[in-house]
This record gives structure tokens, C-alpha cells and sequence, in this order.
């Protein structure tokens, strides 16, 4: 068994994908996508090329104990059109891009190069998703709904809804920081899912939930998958994948190996991190 394959969940215990439908027009497009981190001062040394570019010259300036800049290319290449009512998951080991990929796409991380185009704002779904932990469940509720756009009368006529959803109970009306992280991540997943996004991206949000609870979460992607939005969903769990999506992308170093049927890329991709093959090989497949 290997981290990124998670065997803990139990695919009879997640409902059965829905048939596929014809797909609606483009909602994103990624064309052509870099993304490079710059760490300051990650050590001395560094490349020829880094000790020459003059712009890592000059911010380095001043700062003695700072080493040259050190380029992290986490996205390198990636092009592909996903289309309303598909929903798919994003497949990778440990560091492969996979958050960096869906936070670009989401307009939170500016490309180094290529571009990004949406047919809405995309509503990203993360574990880090910002709630205020000084604050109760019901006022992240509240907060968590104005800033999705609500008018106060639906914010509060959603309260009890969210709360049900995300099993707060009594817990409701104590502050985000008493909560476990089941807890919270299952609030974050009601908050954000309030109303239905065009764009909802998931970045292993339900990776803390038990089973009932991700069964739940699965039936309320599929909605948003059928009222013809587009799911974007990152996770280790190859089961939750199967089950939630209907197409994955497989990246492996920042580049995208494999574009295709999630069954088949969840094939591909379980016989990499099995030992089995080589990342190579699931390039046939796009
Ligand atoms: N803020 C950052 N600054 C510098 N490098 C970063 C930053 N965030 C991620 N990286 C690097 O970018 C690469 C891709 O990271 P990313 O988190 O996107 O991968 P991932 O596939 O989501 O990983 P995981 O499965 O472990 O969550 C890694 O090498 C990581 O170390």
C-alpha cells in the first residue's frame, strides 16, 4: 500500500455514479498553464541562471543572509477544457501540482505563463478554506454566506439547513476553534455548497469526513453536477474519485500524463503508485 492510495474508504459505501449526459459548453479552460513558486532565500548557491537574473538581484538586495531565489515550477504545461456537467478529479502524487493546478484555476494563484478562462468565479472548496475560529459555527454560517453573496434574509434562512448538513448539533453555538476537524471541515463543505456554484472546486475536503458524511457530500456533488455546474475535485482517495467523477487528469511533476474516463486514469494511475508502470504510460490515454 502506498500514501497516495487510500484504501480506508469503501466504495460500497459511496452512492454509484450517475449515467453521463451529453456535456454542456466550456466552463474552463486552461491553456498552456505555468506556475513557478519563488522562494526567497531557500538557500546559498543556486543555479547559474539564478545568480544571474538581475530581477532576483535586486530583491535579494539588502538582505545579507537572504541566498539567490529558488524556482519551484509546480505547474508546467497544462492545457485542457472542461465542460459544464463533468465533474473531475485530479489525480497525483504527494507534490505533483494538483493543489497549485486547482488554486490557479480558481484565479487564486496569477499564472507565470499561459492562461485561465472561466465562465464564472469558481468556488474553491478547501481544508483551509478561511473560516474565523474565534467565531461560532452559526456566525462563519452567516459570514460564510454574505460573502458567497446571500442577502441577510437568505443567510439566515439557510442557518438551520447548514447546520443540519453539517451535523453541528450543540456545537453550533461555540466557537469554530472547539471543533473537531471533522467538524469543521464538514461545515466548510456546507457553507460553501449553500448555493449552488457554477464552478466548485474541492481540494480534499471530504478527505476528513467518515462515510456517511462523504456519502452525503457525493449525493450533493452530484446535484451540483446535474444543475450543470462543474466539479473540480483533488484527493488521495481513488475510491471518492471513481465514485465522484466522471473524467480525471493525472499529473505527475507538474505535467499532465494522462486526460481521460476517470476509470481509466484511476486504472493508470493505481498501477504507477503500485510500482507497476511507469508515469509514461498514461499518456497514451489522453
Ligand atoms: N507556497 C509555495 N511556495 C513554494 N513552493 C510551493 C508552494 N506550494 C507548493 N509548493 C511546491 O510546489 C509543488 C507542488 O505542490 P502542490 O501542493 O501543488 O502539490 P500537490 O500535488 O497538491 O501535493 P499534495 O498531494 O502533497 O497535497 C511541490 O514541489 C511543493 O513543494
Amino acid at each position: 500500500m502506498t500514501e497516495d492510495t487510500d484504501y480506508e474508504v469503501d466504495p460500497e459505501n459511496l452512492p454509484r455514479r450517475a449515467p453521463r449526459k451529453p456535456l454542456g459548453p466550456p466552463s474552463v479552460v486552461v491553456d498552456d498553464l505555468h506556475i513557478t513558486y519563488r522562494v526567497f532565500g531557500a538557500r546559498r548557491g543556486g543555479t547559474a541562471q539564478e545568480r544571474k537574473s538581475l530581477w532576483d538581484k535586486a530583491v535579494s538586495l539588502g538582505r545579507p543572509d537572504t541566498g539567490p531565489i529558488t524556482h519551484v515550477p509546480a505547474v508546467r504545461g497544462v492545457s485542457f477544457v472542461a465542460h459544464h456537467g463533468e465533474s473531475i478529479g485530479i489525480l497525483g502524487t504527494n507534490g505533483s501540482g494538483k493543489s497549485t493546478l486547482l488554486r490557479a484555476a480558481a484565479g487564486l494563484l496569477p499564472p507565470t505563463s499561459g492562461r485561465v478562462y472561466t465562465s464564472a468565479e469558481p468556488e474553491l472548496l478547501g481544508v483551509n478554506a478561511a473560516l474565523m475560529p474565534r467565531l461560532t459555527g452559526e456566525r462563519n454560517i452567516v459570514v460564510g454566506g454574505l460573502a458567497l453573496g446571500l442577502n441577510a434574509k437568505e443567510v439566515r434562512e439557510n442557518v438551520p439547513a447548514v447546520a443540519d448538513f453539517a451535523e453541528l448539533g450543540d456545537f453550533l453555538y461555540l466557537p469554530m476553534s472547539s471543533y473537531s476537524s471533522g467538524m469543521a471541515s464538514r461545515l466548510r463543505f456546507a457553507i460553501s455548497t449553500i448555493r449552488t456554484p457554477e464552478i466548485l472546486m474541492i481540494d480534499e475536503a471530504l478527505a476528513t469526513g467518515d462515510a456517511s458524511f462523504r456519502k452525503k457530500s457525493t449525493r450533493r456533488i452530484e446535484e451540483i453536477r446535474e444543475q450543470a455546474g462543474t466539479v473540480f475535485f483533488v484527493s488521495h482517495s481513488l475510491a471518492s474519485v471513481r465514485a465522484m467523477c466522471t473524467r480525471a487528469l493525472w499529473i505527475e511533476k507538474g505535467k499532465l500524463v494522462a486526460d481521460g474516463d476517470v476509470d481509466e486514469v484511476a486504472d493508470a494511475y493505481h498501477a504507477f503508485v503500485e510500482g507497476r508502470t511507469d508515469a509514461s504510460s498514461g499518456a497514451k490515454l489522453r
